[in-house]
């Protein structure tokens, strides 16, 4: 066997069958190719040693495109290609393998593109993209300006209007279907809505901003147009395609553009981990894949788990067993020892923060180390009594998803400045940063930005304004800072340095707790200095915004051990030895927000599936049976009774093995309620003191 093929032998006939696709195709590129792949299959391992093959094999790095959910996952898969490819090319490999740099999310790479094609399709190359926040505030800001906000009924909130705008534009559906579909309440408001849209889209032209659906949309429409997707596609031999089952009909309209004939097309999905419905992702494009292409692409099956014991796969099995619509084969592995998972029954949420906390230190006394341990939960405020019981036992851990670094008012005020600087038209940014000024308010905001709006020179037209009364000695140093960062002297990141020295006064003074402030923002540097510039330090932040704090930034905790604590949405992708799934009961799962239509049940349904296939070697589904409800103040003491989730039927049961806990306590408990009678009455006693 040659060197070069000596990669492959790790692979199961499947898996080798979808790496080595196409590879013995004489004409540049090949079929179009479906991997169809259950958890823990291998599916990221396969896709890694396709895309190392291709290399191998001769296919130029600088020609591949290679798509994932995630920034990190890029990150990641660049890493193991080059390891596979290392086998084969030895140190040449990292050479290959930094060419790769067309690895990145459908966003950031529609980012990319846009930027370069910018003036053949009428696009300022400097546009700014908004968040969703940011986008939310635009949209406001047209719905005043269209007197919407004034109604009689109440018109959808900023957000409820971002979301219909949204979902029309990812689903490539009519705004009537949208409503009909996803928003019924607000039918009545029809020819509102589609005036605000094009009000907004007005709007983002004019600030040249676009929005996350705008980076789809416009490379969409690029696409469209034959001579330029043929340009774009000449670029390219292979487009890679991961986590396929939560693209939507406008990725999948990019993608068939970009190769009409499926030659170089490869998708990796699992329908079962579809969780992504509510962004307008569709499981019917892996469904409807094969057919698009004449002869159809070729489909590989990978259904042998390798990451769970037999009884963690038979109870994950049983749990997606019972879904309305399904396609992929129920997973079997060779690791047929190991315990079934536990469900464990407890009293409320403090002793199923007791209960994990005491079974990870156990594990961790018998040699599983806390970052082989995760717990995950829906929502990511579920975690909060774990925390503070992690807290109190000095037990270290990271959360992810949910945490919103980039929400936190600072952090939004310096890359504000930094968008502002960047692009003087996004109105949005500098309305912000305007207002950080002392004795500047919105009108003077406003009258600042409309004089350097339709002029050739914006910050000269800012250093000739007249001062804002009151803004002192704060004026001057704020037209300094901005004509300095403008003209890009000093150099990135060392900008970044500058506008964090001049925000710093202004965060004294307008925060209490400023030095907790400040350590995020010199977090943000560290994170700054890891890109070339200003420009993707900007564009890329905003599209995949870190999930913890340490996720990017200096990794302070990472020679250390440490818990993982995650939503189940971004545990997406990752294993661990051992798993704890918190709040197993309805109204967590399914959310009491996921649980309108049969459809969102289908998608809560896939995430406790998500979560369970997480699992090596052993899992805890947790079943706090009284909630405090969360509408009422901290000392409040109203709550709920649950119930175990609907997704685990008695039918289910059988998979798990059941426990209450603790014990004792629990028994002595249900003992005391039953037969004791009321031996005083308190409550009576109390109302007879002011009789
Ligand atoms: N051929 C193989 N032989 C042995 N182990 C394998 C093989 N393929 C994959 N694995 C192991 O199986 C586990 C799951 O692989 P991977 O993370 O690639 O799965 P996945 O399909 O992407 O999972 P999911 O879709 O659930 O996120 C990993 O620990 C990986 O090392």
């Amino acid at each position: 066997m040659s060197v070069a093929a000596a990669y492959l032998t790790k692979l199961n006939p499947e898996q080798r069958r979808a790496v080595e696709h196409g590879a013995a195709s004489t004409e540049a590129g090949c079929g179009p190719l479906l991997v169809i792949a259950g958890a823990g299959s291998g599916k990221t391992n396969t896709l890694a040693h396709r895309v190392a093959h291709l290399i191998v094999g001769g296919a130029d790095p600088r020609r591949i495109m290679l798509l994932t959910f995630s920034r990190r996952a890029a990150a990641e898969m660049t890493r193991r290609v080059e390891r596979i490819a290392a086998e084969a090319l030895g140190a040449k490999a990292g050479v290959m393998t930094d060419a790769l740099t067309w690895a990145g999310t459908f966003h950031g790479i529609g980012a990319r593109i846009l930027r370069d094609h910018a003036g053949e399709i009428g696009l300022d190359p400097g546009f700014t993209i908004h968040d969703r926040e940011d986008s939310a505030d635009l949209v406001n800001l047209c719905r005043h300006e269209l007197g919407f906000s004034k109604t009689e009924t109440r018109f959808p909130t900023k957000g409820t209007c971002l979301a219909i705008y949204s979902r029309a534009v990812n689903a490539e559906m009519a705004l009537e279907e949208v409503l009909r579909a996803a928003f019924p309440w607000c039918m009545a408001w029809t020819a509102e809505l589609r005036a605000l849209f094009a009000a907004y889209v007005e709007a983002k032209q004019r600030h040249n901003v676009l929005d996350y659906d705008d980076l789809l949309l416009y490379w969409a429409q690029m696409v469209a147009e034959p001579a330029l997707a043929a340009e774009l596609s000449g670029r390219f031999d292979h487009i890679l395609v991961d986590e396929y089952q939560d693209t939507n009909r406008l990725q999948s309209s990019i993608l068939i553009a970009l190769k009409p004939a499926g030659r170089g097309l490869t998708v990796v999905g699992d329908d079962a981990q579809s969780i992504y419905a509510f962004r307008a992702a569709t499981v019917r494009n892996i469904l409807d894949f094969p057919g698009q292409f004449d002869p159809p692409a070729e489909i590989v099956t990978l259904d042998r788990n390798y990451r769970s014991t037999q009884p963690i796969l038979a109870a994950a099995n049983a749990v997606i067993g019972e879904a309305a619509e399904r396609f992929t084969k129920n997973l079997w592995t060779e690791r047929t020892s190991g315990e079934p998972p536990g469900l464990v029954t407890v009293r409320d949420e403090i002793d199923q923060a007791r209960y994990v906390a005491d079974r990870i230190l156990e594990n961790r006394e018998t040699g599983t180390a806390l970052k082989a341990q995760a717990v995950l939960f829906r929502t990511s405020h579920h975690s909060g009594p774990l925390e503070v019981e992690l807290v109190r036992r000095n037990i270290p851990f990271v959360k992810f998803g949910g945490l919103k670094f980039l929400d936190a008012a600072h952090v939004k005020d310096m890359l504000a400045l930094l968008r502002f600087v960047q692009n003087p038209r996004d109105r949005v940014a500098g309305f912000r940063v305007l207002q950080l000024i002392p004795g500047v308010g919105g009108s003077s905001a406003a009258r600042l930005i409309d004089q350097m709006t339709g002029v050739r020179d914006p910050f000269g037209a800012l250093a000739e304004a007249a001062a804002p009364p009151r803004s002192g000695d704060d004026w001057p140093a704020f037209v300094d800072l901005a004509l300095a960062l403008r003209s890009g002297r000093a150099g990135w990141p060392a900008e970044f340095g500058a506008a964090r020295l001049w925000y710093e006064p202004h965060l004294e003074r307008m925060h209490e707790d400023a030095s907790v402030r400040r350590a995020d923002l010199l977090q943000l540097e560290q994170i700054a200095g890891g890109y070339p510039s200003r420009e993707r330090f900007l564009t890329e932040l905003t599209l995949d915004p870190p999930d913890a704090t340490s996720d990017q930034a200096g990794m302070p905790l990472l020679d250390e051990d440490y818990l993982i604590l995650s939503t189940i949405h971004s545990a997406k992708g990752q294993e661990w030895k051992s798993v704890f799934v918190l709040n197993a009961v309805d109204g967590c799962i399914p959310s009491d927000l996921g649980a309108g239509t049969s459809s969102e049940i289908e998608e809560e349904r896939r995430l406790l599936y998500v979560a369970m296939t997480r699992a090596k070697d052993d899992l805890h589904l947790m079943v706090p049976q009284r909630f405090f409800t969360h509408q009422q103040s901290s000392t409040g003491d109203r709550h709920v009774y649950a119930q175990r989730t609907r997704f685990i039927p008695p039918s289910v049961l059988k998979n798990f093995q059941l426990t209450t806990w603790p014990i004792a306590a629990q028994q002595a408990n249900a003992g005391r309620a039953a037969a004791q009678p009321v031996k005083v009455d308190i409550a009576q006693r109390m109302r007879g003191m002011w009789r």
